[in-house]
């Protein structure tokens, strides 16, 4: 069933937003009336052979075929002869950054179901044997109904992955076995469970509203390979146990994704109608 679809079938809307290689518009198909994220990548700026072409190709054969109410979807993609377009879903409350930004650092019960979310979304890829690889904040979006999507698949892969492209852009959330240099007594290969990782750096982040190894660029290598962090008083006990059972330098050592559904910080803020949690809820003022 995958249609043809050529630019003229869309309205362009407002910009929504921007990312390193192009640009993402609301648009409407006109038919249908349906409402779209257009991303723009042009090809000029896609150089050839650097690798990023391949990155897009990747991006469009692996988030096309990706169903999971946390996963950004894409539609389809079409291009002309100086630009590629990405047709994807509207998240409708925007960048997940901003909105940390904005708060400096969510309450534990909004951060429990973020993780709890991220978590569903990274099984759902795991399964299908894709490691995203790029978890943060810049590259989760927020849906009209408050829930998390995962966006962005630029840098994800089929698993297990022996990186070729030079990594640039932040340090902050890449595990010990993706930092560590080539041939230091590891092939820096690596598998599913760089994710895992990357989840233990995400609920740091929105708990303590920075990454935990955020520094200069020289000693957050450091602070990664050696798993260097410290987590403030206010983190609760729950949080703070979930937080070490993820940041842990050996990938075969990091809480596996069923378990960390089922961690007692996830179920005591996730599990739905308890008065109890509700109460806490409305206790903390959130
Ligand atoms: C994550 C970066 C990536 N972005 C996407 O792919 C993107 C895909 C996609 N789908 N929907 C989006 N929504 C928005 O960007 C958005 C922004 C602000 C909104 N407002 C809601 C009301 N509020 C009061 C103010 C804000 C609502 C939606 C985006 S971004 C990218 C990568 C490369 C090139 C361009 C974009």
């Amino acid at each position: 069933q995958p249609r043809q679809f050529h630019l003229g079938m869309f309205e362009i809307g407002r910009p929504l937003g921007k990312g390193k290689f192009g640009r993402v518009y609301l648009a409407r198909e006109r038919s249908s009336g349906f409402i779209c994220a257009l991303k723009v990548l042009y090809k000029a700026e896609l150089q050839h052979g650097s690798g990023v072409e391949k990155q897009v190709r990747r991006e469009v054969e692996i988030q096309s075929n990706l169903r999971h109410p946390n996963i950004l979807k894409m539609y389809g993609h079409f291009h002309d002869s100086k630009r590629i377009f990405l047709i994807l879903e509207f998240a409708g409350r925007g960048e997940l950054y901003k909105h940390l930004r904005k708060e400096n650092r969510f309450p534990e019960w909004k951060a429990a179901q973020y993780i709890a979310q991220m978590a569903s979304a990274l099984r759902y890829l795991h399964r299908k044997h894709v490691i995203h690889r790029d978890i943060k904040p810049e590259n989760i979006l927020v849906g009209i109904h408050g829930e998390l999507k995962i966006s962005d698949f630029g840098w994800s892969v089929h698993a297990p992955n022996h990186r070729r492209t030079t990594l640039c852009g932040t340090l902050d959330y890449l595990p010990p076995e993706m930092v560590r240099p080539h041939g230091s007594g590891n092939d820096n290969s690596y598998d599913e469970k760089v994710d895992l990782w990357s989840l233990g750096v995400l609920t740091y982040e929105f708990l303590v509203g920075e990454a935990p190894f955020e520094d200069t660029m020289v000693m957050t290598h450091r602070r990664i390979a050696r798993a260097d962090m410290t987590i403030p008083s206010f983190v609760s006990p729950e949080a703070r146990d979930l937080i070490k059972k993820l940041l842990v330098l050996d990938p075969a050592k990091r809480l596996p994704l069923d378990a960390v559904q089922q961690h007692p910080w996830i179920i005591k803020h996730c599990v739905k109608g308890e008065r109890a949690t509700n109460r806490e809820k409305t206790k903390g003022g959130e």
